[in-house]
């Protein structure tokens, strides 16, 4: 015999009794729901029903599966089994305000934006259900005075935690909905206020038109509630009035009653053996008062299947409008502006970020070395020696000449103080002269009279470069020394001018392009990668999402928002450019201005992708990170394209910054303009890639909210 069992039939007419007259107008309605995560059986047949116009008491112990509950009720998780109607019609049904401005959603984690004031918070949930400024403000008005919060300018993050709480419970209550979900709004409230939220629900639900359901951790509170659904492992122990229940166990609190329950359920549980709890519990036939216990309301006649015939268990489609509201991406967009405004440090070491990178790229990369230390061992000791006036000509800017011993010279460049050794012998002048002059000349001669140079191939951007700078230094002299006879000492090769660009383009030049692109693309990557992963952390993804707000609108305001950021970006990027570094255009600046852009919505869509598809800062970053150097070098930014060994070239072209690149240089140095493939397909792939990026984070984020 069960230990507290009931009078089934008595128990039975006591809850009828208190139900209403239209028990079946039920605001939620819950058949058979089963939801997993993982192997985790989080809600296993559940049923419950909130009847219209009642505040439903959702009560049971930490991590019985309330919260789990309420996300399914809302649409925010789906649910693996069964059926639920809320006001009428699934969650997410085309046409139904469910998510919307029907539900007033307080979510267990605070989710408030930390950079808003409580007049910002309530605003923008004011601006999301349409309300005018007018109603936001009086509704603002009762709201703070009700709830007693600080004045409206203060900001979220200077709240305490119980203040944040009210401030939560505020923008659920904003709009007046006529479906109140409140998942603990009274945890780190004085019991003062605490009464004053209930007696508020009390009243609203009066004019039967309001319905809440709300969980709470202090069992004794719900006895206001009109209806109470005790839970434990993911299903119901029992769903009748308060008093009903403290009635059927003859308990003076809701606690001891509650207590009781889970008794009777343990010692079910230990009779029934392995199976699982919660299927065993609602279909047992030894536990009959605990089956009736726990579907008072569905003893309606009719299996639970029947009553929501309507809509399909298998429910998936989230669609509520295809067309994004304006309405709705506005908010959001104001809401990322004023975020940044209240950080305007961050903001300014975004716009600043780009331009400090690309000064740096330029100063830094590309240039030729300067200072290189090279000994220079001079045995050549004739009067008007060769050797000093060939050394005159060598620039000295980039080559700073060390006269040393034979001894000191390689001493120092085995110590790497040297990058490498010029030697001249003895009879340099005359050996020199003599091959100049003589049609046959000694081996002896002409190694005599050349210059030998012994170099640290180590640093090689800086051996060629003395290479370049000897080569330019004999030409120098034997024109000094030969004039117009000086092409009988050079090589028979002469280099016209330049078809596209200048002889004296550097390295800079080549790199420029695609670190723009780079630059502009990653910043952008940067400042989306986080955004809805914080925003999900936070809850604030579901709370909006209950509130109406497609994923379509959330991707939409976070591209326009970032856009106006990546814009100054580009401005100022450009500006130093072309005006301080005096990088040449030949083109057209609106193609490159439009390509970059390209670029910078590339990489936001991309950052849009991590963030709706993970779920921790730390993987985002990681992700972000783990694609920056791969892209940088395989995409012909830093070093030419034509080096990259096949197969990985093929990969390269499609990445994308290898054609964006090519096009940006073609329109810069070549002055060439769309007609050309070679710009075009810059564009192309720009474009194609934009798409991809972004219907795949609108699927992820379909998908996962
Ligand atoms: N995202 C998740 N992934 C895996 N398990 C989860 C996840 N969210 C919740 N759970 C688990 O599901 C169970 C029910 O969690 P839920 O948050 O619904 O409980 P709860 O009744 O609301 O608890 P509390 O009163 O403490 O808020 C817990 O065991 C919890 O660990």
């Amino acid at each position: 015999m069960l230990a507290a069992e009931p009078n089934v039939e008595r128990m039975e007419a006591d809850v009828e009794a208190s139900l209403p007259a239209a028990q079946q107008d039920s605001a939620i309605r819950c058949r058979d729901v089963c939801r997993s995560y993982g192997k985790l059986k989080v809600l296993s047949n559940l049923n419950l029903t909130v009847p219209q116009g009642y505040i439903y008491g959702l009560l049971g112990p930490s991590g019985c599966g309330k919260t789990t509950l309420l996300k399914c009720i809302v649409g925010t998780l789906k649910i693996s089994r069964g059926h639920i109607t809320v006001l009428g019609k699934p969650p997410a049904f085309p046409g139904h305000d469910v998510p919307g401005k029907m539900i007033g959603y307080m979510p267990q984690e605070l989710a408030l934006y930390n950079e808003f004031t409580i007049s910002d918070t309530l605003t923008f949930f004011g601006r999301i259900h349409g309300l005018t400024s007018k109603e936001t403000l009086a509704r603002m008005e009762f709201l703070i005075d009700f709830l007693d919060l600080p004045q409206k300018t203060r900001l979220v993050r200077n709240l305490s935690g119980g203040q944040r709480r009210r401030v939560s419970l505020g923008a659920a209550l904003l709009q007046n909905p006529e479906l109140l979900i409140l998942d603990e709004p009274t945890v780190g409230v004085d019991p003062v206020l605490r009464a004053k939220i209930w007696q508020h629900l009390v009243e609203i639900v009066k004019t039967g038109k309001v319905s809440v359901i709300i969980t709470t951790h202090y069992i004794e509170e719900a006895r206001q509630a009109n209806v109470v659904g005790l839970m434990r492992n993911g299903h119901l122990l029992a769903e009748a009035p308060p008093e009903v229940v403290m009635k059927q166990h003859s308990a003076t609190t809701l606690e001891y009653a509650f207590l009781q329950l889970c008794e009777t359920s343990d010692q079910v549980d230990s009779k029934v053996g392995s199976s699982p709890q919660g299927a065993v519990l609602e279909n047992s036939p030894s536990f009959g008062s605990g089956k009736d216990e726990i579907r008072p309301f569905l003893r309606n006649g009719k299996a639970a299947a029947e009553e929501i015939p309507k809509y399909s268990a298998d429910w998936k489609v989230r669609t509520r409008h295809l067309l994004p509201k304006g309405r709705n991406i506005a908010a959001l967009m104001i809401k990322t502006l004023v975020r940044m405004k209240r950080m305007p440090g961050s903001l300014c070491f975004q716009f600043l970020l780009p331009v400090i990178q690309i000064a740096l790229i330029c100063l830094c990369v590309g240039a030729d070395p300067k200072g290189i230390d090279v000994a220079v061992v001079n045995n050549d000791t004739s009067q008007n020696s060769f050797s000093l006036s060939l050394l005159s000509f060598l620039d000295n800017a980039s080559v700073h000449q060390v006269p040393l011993s034979h001894d000191e010279a390689f001493d120092g460049i085995n110590n790497g103080e040297y990058w490498g050794v010029i030697g001249f012998g003895k009879n340099f002048t005359s050996y020199l002269t003599k091959r100049a002059t003589q049609r046959i000349v000694t081996k002896e001669v002409v190694d005599g009279g050349s210059v030998h140079v012994w170099l640290d191939l180590t640093n090689q951007l800086s051996a060629i470069m003395l290479q370049k700078k000897l080569h330019e230094a004999f030409a120098a002299f034997m024109e000094n020394k030969l004039g117009s006879m000086s092409y009988l000492a050079s090589l028979p090769i002469k280099f016209e001018e330049p078809i596209f660009g200048s002889l004296n383009m550097d390295f800079t030049t080549f790199v420029t392009p695609g670190a723009i692109l780079s630059i502009t693309f990653y910043l952008a990557v940067g400042l989306t990668a986080l955004s809805f992963v914080l925003e999900r952390k936070e809850g604030l993804l579901d709370r909006c999402w209950v509130a109406g707000v497609s994923s379509m609108e959330t991707m939409l305001a976070h591209l326009f928002s970032q856009l106006l950021v990546i814009s100054v970006q580009i401005l100022l990027l450009l500006l130093f450019i072309l005006l301080v570094f005096e990088m040449p255009n030949k083109g057209s600046l609106v193609l490159v201005i439009v390509l970059i852009v390209l670029q910078g919505i590339t990489g936001i869509s991309f950052g849009l992708v991590i963030s709706a598809a993970l779920d921790d800062e730390q993987s985002a970053n990681q992700t972000a990170l783990g694609v920056f150097y791969p892209n940088l070098i395989i995409s012909g930014i830093i070093w030419p394209v034509e080096c990259i060994p096949y197969p990985l070239r093929y990969l390269s072209l499609a990445l994308p910054q290898t054609y964006a690149s090519e096009a940006l240089r073609c329109i810069m140095y070549r002055g060439w303009g769309l007609s050309r493939m070679m710009v075009w397909r810059g564009f192309a792939v720009t474009l194609g890639w934009n798409t991809f990026f972004l219907v795949l984070a609108t699927v992820i984020l379909k998908l996962r909210t």
